[in-house]
């Protein structure tokens, strides 16, 4: 049987990323019904109307929306990209505050009409986000996890193609820790094919992969959302495409190592945070991380990284 047979994927929140996700989606075949939810009538019917618009050109799939979390029944899986907007003179802290009572707010609802459904939180503060909605709730760590450094990691792998002169596909690289500024490249286990990336010879007509190099990339993977921001105020295209790979490993019990953000109890004696590691992504969400090798600097930065969200989580009192 094909794993999208049957399965349903609702996005809450219409707005960019939801848009985008549910577009990704419908144009990979990842699922047989996505829903769409948002508190915004016109607009989550308008964005309903014109994906199904599109039916013609995808495999066959329906899309719904709606305002209420019925339209969310019986999902296989809840994607939340909902966040709160910006208000003037708002401050990231305040609105990171208004963004989590959201999903504090919605999420109950959400449970009740689709008990089974995996979690993934898009919205961020990522991190802040997926520990609020495990408390909010209640449900095994297995089933709540957050996109976390997904993005980040493609936007790693990207950059050191480049550099290298090979395909994307072939680099095998991870961010960890936080999905913002405190986030960790592991260069350490880094590989092109089979050749650790701190080994690497460079390939004719390519510059040299040095520490300047890897310095420069893990500060443009930091900063590029801040630049796509600046110029189209959104980025929607690349977190829309991750999402729908988290979706399809989940849908299809693929196992696939992804560096998504589950709960870590007791990391490194911090206590409970929400950061991503490279870990396995099945049917049942996520409950295994890999244990990667870190270098010491690597081990330090993920330590500082969890000690820096873990203060995040107790100023939202969560
Ligand atoms: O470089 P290799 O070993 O040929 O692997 C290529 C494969 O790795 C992948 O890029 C997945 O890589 P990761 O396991 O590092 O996420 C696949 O998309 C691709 O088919």
């Amino acid at each position: 049987m094909n794993h999208t047979q049957g399965s349903k994927v609702s996005i809450i929140g219409a707005g960019a990323v939801g848009a985008t996700t549910a577009y990704a989606l419908l144009m990979r075949g990842s699922a047989r019904t996505v829903a769409l939810m948002d508190i915004n009538q016109a607009k989550v019917d308008a964005e309903v109307l014109d994906l199904a618009h599109g039916s013609q050109f995808t495999s066959a799939a329906s899309v719904i929306g709606g305002t209420d979390a019925a339209v969310c029944a019986d999902s296989d899986i809840i994607v939340f990209t909902a966040g709160a907007k910006q208000k003037p003179g708002q401050t990231r802290l305040q609105l990171a505050e208004t963004t989590v009572r959201l999903a504090q707010k919605v999420l109950p609802d959400l449970v009740d009409v689709a008990p089974n459904a995996i979690h993934v939180l898009v919205t961020n503060p990522v991190d802040i986000v997926t520990y609020a909605a495990l408390k909010a709730t209640g449900l095994p760590p297995n089933q709540v996890f957050g996109s976390g450094t997904v993005l980040d990691s493609s936007r790693l792998r990207y950059l050191v193609a480049q550099h290298t002169g090979v395909a994307v596909q072939n680099v095998h690289a991870y961010i960890a820790g936080e999905h913002g500024d405190s986030q960790i490249p592991l260069w350490s286990s880094a590989t092109i094919g089979a050749i650790p990336l701190m080994n690497w010879t460079p390939l004719p007509g390519f510059p040299e992969f040095d520490q300047t190099v890897r310095d420069e990339i893990a500060h443009e993977v930091v900063h590029s959302a801040y630049q796509i921001i600046e110029g189209k105020g959104a980025t929607n295209y690349a977190i829309g495409l991750a999402t729908a790979r988290i979706v399809e490993a989940v849908l299809g019990d693929e196992r696939r190592i992804l560096p998504v953000s589950t709960l870590a109890t007791g990391f490194h004696g911090i206590g409970e945070v929400c950061l991503s590691l490279p870990s396995v992504v099945d049917r049942r969400g996520c409950d295994v991380r890999l244990d990667t090798p870190l270098s010491d600097q690597e081990e330090a930065g993920l330590l500082s990284s969890a000690t820096t969200l873990r203060g995040m989580i107790e100023q939202f009192g969560l």
